[in-house]
């Protein structure tokens, strides 16, 4: 099967696409793989780290106010699609799967013109403006929440969760943690704000610090790159002055870290939350408030309903409720358990196989 993947901007939209990738090269052999990105987003950071093929289009978001920019961004968006086209024709693929950002708009909506199946990935319970305008061109929608079928024509969207949940599934401890200095035997906290970090959350972590470090338990925190400079210096870090804390900027094997930690703090972006639940790992989550529609609130409640999850808001956030928090679970082994099993019974751990059933159906 030749597929074309395309895919973008942030990490929760780059890494589903790859989990896929890698389950469909190990159920087929045959198989052969292009991936188009943005020119700007994250997929340029992961790709050339994969064997995959990989080309950009420069494409850019919508302002949301009437702007010159805007025309800019309508030209480029007309120009990246005549782009698709030819990337498509030379590649010929048997379908075009797209998991969201601008750049699928162009090269999913550029198959359709040319007769290629094409299906969509959705990886949240509200979907983005990408989505929403291909929903009517495209064969099949393939949702990570049902609550997302609402917006999408009843005839095309499908179940299948997030490949990213299938990837971790039945992934086991490893020694990682001492990559980072921290002792693999010890409870360990992960803290991370999405795949780009979070100011609010850094605030608070970094206000923490003091706190943590008098801790059992140990603490690694991911910052985002664009953060981790000003965070070293404004602590004057040096590498052994918090034994159990250690301090990214990003995680690289993030699913392996994952499965060595008690606990993760973070944002409720759809991305991550397939991964934890796939793995069965409790979540203290702060949505970000900035996303479309508040959908990482939604995403969070939903969890925070079955008891899987705790929630702060991010406006309430301090340094004082997150290690309040954190310690009522990290010190509680018995609701740390139940948050586990709770958590675990959300994930959908056979995510890719849907999703690939469901390719095969339209192709
Ligand atoms: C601010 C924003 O618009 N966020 C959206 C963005 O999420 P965003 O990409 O920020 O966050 P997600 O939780 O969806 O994905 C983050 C991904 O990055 C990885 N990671 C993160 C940090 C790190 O150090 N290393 C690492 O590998 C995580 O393991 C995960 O795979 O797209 C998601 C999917 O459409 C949405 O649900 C989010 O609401």
């Amino acid at each position: 099967m030749r597929v074309l993947v395309t895919g973008g901007g942030t990490g929760g939209h780059v890494y589903p696409a790859l989990a896929f990738i890698n389950y469909v090269k190990s159920v087929d052999s045959d198989s052969s793989f292009l991936y188009v990105g943005a020119k700007r987003g994250m997929e340029n950071k992961i790709l050339p780290q994969t064997d995959i093929p990989f080309l950009t289009l420069e494409v850019q978001g919508f302002k949301r106010k009437l702007t010159f920019e805007n025309f800019k961004t309508i030209q480029l968006f007309l120009k990246s699609i005549k782009q698709a086209k030819k990337i498509i024709r030379d590649f010929q693929p048997d379908v075009v799967l797209g998991t969201g950002g601008y750049v699928s708009g162009a090269v999913v909506y550029a198959a359709t013109k040319l007769g290629v199946p094409t299906i969509v990935h959705e990886q949240n319970s509200v979907p983005g403006i990408t989505n929403k305008f291909l929903a009517r061109y495209v064969d099949k929608i393939g949702l990570a929440f049902s609550d997302a079928a609402q917006y999408f024509p009843e005839d095309k969207t499908i179940l299948v969760g997030n490949p990213r949940a299938q990837e971790v599934a039945g992934m086991q401890p490893t020694e990682v943690l001492r990559t980072f200095d921290l002792d693999p035997g010890k409870k360990t906290v992960l803290i991370f704000g999405g795949s780009q970090g979070a100011l609010k959350i850094n605030q608070a972590v970094v206000a923490a610090i003091p706190e943590f470090a008098k801790k059992d338990y140990q603490v690694l925190y991911a910052s985002g790159e664009r953060y981790y400079e000003e965070i070293s210096e404004s602590i004057g870090m040096t590498k052994d002055a918090f034994t159990n804390i250690s301090i990214q900027p990003y995680i690289k094997n993030m699913t392996e870290v994952m499965v060595n930690c008690d606990l993760l703090v973070g944002r409720a972006g759809a991305t991550s939350i397939a991964e934890f639940t796939g793995l069965g790992l409790p979540a203290v989550l702060i949505p970000s408030p900035y996303v479309t529609n508040d959908h990482q609130t939604k995403n969070a409640k939903s969890l925070v309903k079955e008891g899987a999850a705790k929630m702060l808001h991010d406006n309430e956030l301090t340094a004082e409720n997150l290690v309040a928090t954190v310690d009522e679970v990290m010190e509680d082994d018995a609701s740390l358990q139940q948050m586990k099993e709770q958590t675990k019974k959300q994930g959908i751990p056979d995510a890719s196989e849907r999703l690939y059933q469901v390719i095969q159906t339209i192709i």
